[in-house]
C-alpha cells in the first residue's frame, strides 16, 4: 500500500534511543469506573467516585445514565483534592436514548438497567457495536421479564421497554463470547424483584477476573452474592435482592493501560514506575507482573508503586490468555520483538472485540515484516526483523498502543488514528512522549 508519510492521521511512533527510565501516572480503570457508575446509579443514596477515568467509554456510560435521569456531577472530591464525580441516583426514566459507542461495558451493562426504567430506552452505537454479541443479555432479560425490540440478530440497535421493575429470578446464559453478559446481569441483579441467578452454560468462559471484579464491587456496596468460589455450584452466581449503598470509592489505575508502559521497559531494557499499583486487585492487568517477568523483565511492588525493569532480553512465551484477553495486543507486540517464538492461546473471543484482534494483529505485524499466524484460539508469533510502515488500528485503542510498543524498537512506524486510544486513554500520545522524555 502506498504510504503518505505526511498524513497527519499517521502518528510517527517515537523510536527509543536508549533505555526508558520514567514514572507514569496511569489514569483510572475503565472497567472499575463503569461498574462504579452503574452501581452508584442503582444505589439508594448518593455516592462518590474519586479519580474516575475520563475517556470515551466512561463518558458514554455517564451520558447514558444521565439520559435515564441519574445525576452525575463532575468536580473535585469531598476533601477538595483530585477529580471526583458525585452520583445522585434517581428514579430511572424513559424515554431515553443511549449511545454505546463501541463500549462493551455500556452496551452490555445498561440494557438490564434500562429494564428498570419507566419507559422505552433506545440503544444505538458505532457500526462495530452492531457486530458485537449481545444475545446473552437480550435473551436473558426476556427470560427475566423484560420486553425488548430488536432486529432478531442478538445485537444492537434495540429498544428496551422499561416497565419500572423486573421480576428477575433464574436464567441460563452462554457467556463464552463475553464475560460481560454475566457481569451485566449481576450488576443490576440486586434491583430485580427476585434478584438473579445466572447459570453459564457455554463450554468456555473468558475474562473470569472481570466477573470477580463485578462480584467484589457488588459486595462492596452491600449486595449479597453467592459465587462458585464461595462454595456455590460451578458457573452459577446468585444475587439477593436488596438496596445498594452509596459509597466513596477511589478508582484504581487501569492496569491494562499500564501495559504499553511496562512493555516499554521490557523492550528497551529500561525501568518504569507505575504509582498506586494496587496490592490486591481483580484487574486482569495484574497478571502482567508474571507474564512480562517470564518474557524477560523483573518487577517489585514497592510503597511507591510497581517498578518494572527490563533486562534487555525479550523472551517468547507460551501462555493461555483466556482470563486476561484484553492484554493480548500488547503481549503480541512484545512477542514480535522477542528472541524466540510465542504461542498465545485461549482468546478466540478476541475476534469479537473492538475489531477482530487476531486478524488485525496478524496483518499489521506481518506488514512490518513479521511472521504471525492465527490459530483457532490465538496466535503463533515467530519474531523476525521488522521494518517501518503504517500500523493500522481498526478503531481499536489496544491496536494503537501495541503499534507504539513496536515503534520503540523499529524505526519509522506510523500509527494510523492514534486518537482511537481515547476510548480508554485519551492522553496516550502525551504520556508516551513524556515517558520517553521528549
Ligand atoms: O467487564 C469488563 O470490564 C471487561 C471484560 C472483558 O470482556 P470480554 O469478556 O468480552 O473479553 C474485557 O475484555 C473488557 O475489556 C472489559
Ligand atoms: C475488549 C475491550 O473493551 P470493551 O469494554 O469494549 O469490551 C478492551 O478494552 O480491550
Amino acid at each position: 500500500m502506498a504510504q503518505n508519510l505526511a498524513d497527519p492521521a499517521l502518528w510517527p511512533a517515537p523510536h527509543a534511543h536508549g533505555a526508558v527510565d520514567a514514572t507514569v501516572h496511569v489514569p483510572g480503570s475503565k472497567s472499575v469506573t463503569n461498574r462504579a457508575l452503574v452501581l452508584a446509579a442503582l444505589a439508594s443514596e448518593p455516592g462518590w467516585l474519586r479519580r474516575p477515568l475520563r475517556s470515551r467509554d466512561t463518558l458514554l456510560m455517564a451520558g447514558a445514565l444521565r439520559a435515564m435521569g441519574v445525576g452525575i456531577e463532575e468536580g473535585v472530591g469531598p476533601d477538595g483534592t483530585g477529580e471526583a464525580w458525585r452520583v445522585l441516583p434517581a428514579g430511572l426514566r424513559g424515554p431515553a436514548t443511549v449511545d454505546v459507542g463501541n463500549a462493551g461495558t455500556v452496551m452490555r451493562f445498561l440494557p438490564p438497567v434500562a429494564a428498570l426504567a419507566d419507559g422505552p430506552v433506545r440503544f444505538d452505537g458505532d457500526p462495530r457495536s452492531y457486530e458485537r454479541p449481545l444475545n446473552g443479555v437480550i435473551d436473558a432479560l426476556r427470560v427475566l421479564g423484560a420486553r425488548i425490540d430488536d432486529d432478531g440478530r442478538g445485537a444492537l440497535p434495540l429498544t428496551v421497554h422499561g416497565g419500572g421493575a423486573l421480576d428477575g429470578g433464574p436464567v441460563e446464559v452462554d457467556a463464552s463470547s463475553s464475560s460481560q453478559f454475566v457481569s451485566a446481569l449481576l450488576l443490576s441483579g440486586p434491583r430485580f424483584n427476585q434478584g438473579v441467578e445466572v447459570r453459564h452454560t457455554g463450554a468456555t468462559l473468558p475474562s473470569v477476573p472481570h466477573i470477580r471484579m463485578t462480584v467484589d464491587m457488588l459486595r462492596a456496596v452491600g449486595a449479597q452474592v453467592d459465587t462458585p468460589e464461595s462454595g456455590g455450584e460451578p458457573n452459577v452466581w446468585r444475587v439477593t435482592p436488596g438496596a445498594l449503598l452509596g459509597r466513596d470509592l477511589t478508582i484504581e489505575p487501569d492496569l491494562s493501560n499500564a501495559q504499553p508502559f511496562l512493555a516499554a521497559a521490557l523492550v528497551t531494557g529500561g525501568k518504569v514506575l507505575i504509582p498506586d499499583w494496587p496490592s490486591r486487585t481483580t484487574q486482569p492487568g495484574d497478571r502482567l507482573r508474571e507474564i512480562f517477568t517470564e518474557m524477560g523483565g523483573s518487577c517489585a511492588l514497592t510503597d511507591q508503586g510497581l517498578v518494572f525493569t527490563g533486562s534487555g532480553a525479550i523472551h517468547g512465551i507460551d501462555v493461555d490468555l483466556g482470563d486476561v484477553g484484553e492484554l493480548t495486543p500488547g503481549i503480541a507486540a512484545a512477542a514480535a520483538l522477542a528472541d524466540s517464538p510465542s504461542t498465545l492461546r485461549g482468546v478466540a473471543h478476541l475476534r469479537l472485540h473492538e475489531t477482530d484482534r487476531l486478524a488485525a494483529l496478524t496483518k499489521e505485524i506481518n506488514e512490518l515484516g513479521g511472521d504471525v499466524t492465527e490459530t483457532a484460539d490465538g496466535l503463533h508469533i515467530r519474531p523476525r526483523p521488522l521494518h517501518g510502515g503504517v500500523f493500522h488500528t481498526y478503531e481499536d485503542h489496544r491496536m494503537a498502543t501495541a503499534g507504539a510498543v513496536i515503534g520503540l524498537a523499529v524505526k519509522d512506524v506510523r500509527i494510523e488514528n492514534v486518537a482511537t486510544t481515547a476510548k480508554t486513554l485519551p492522553d496516550f500520545p502525551e504520556l508516551w512522549t513524556g515517558m520517553l522524555g521528549s
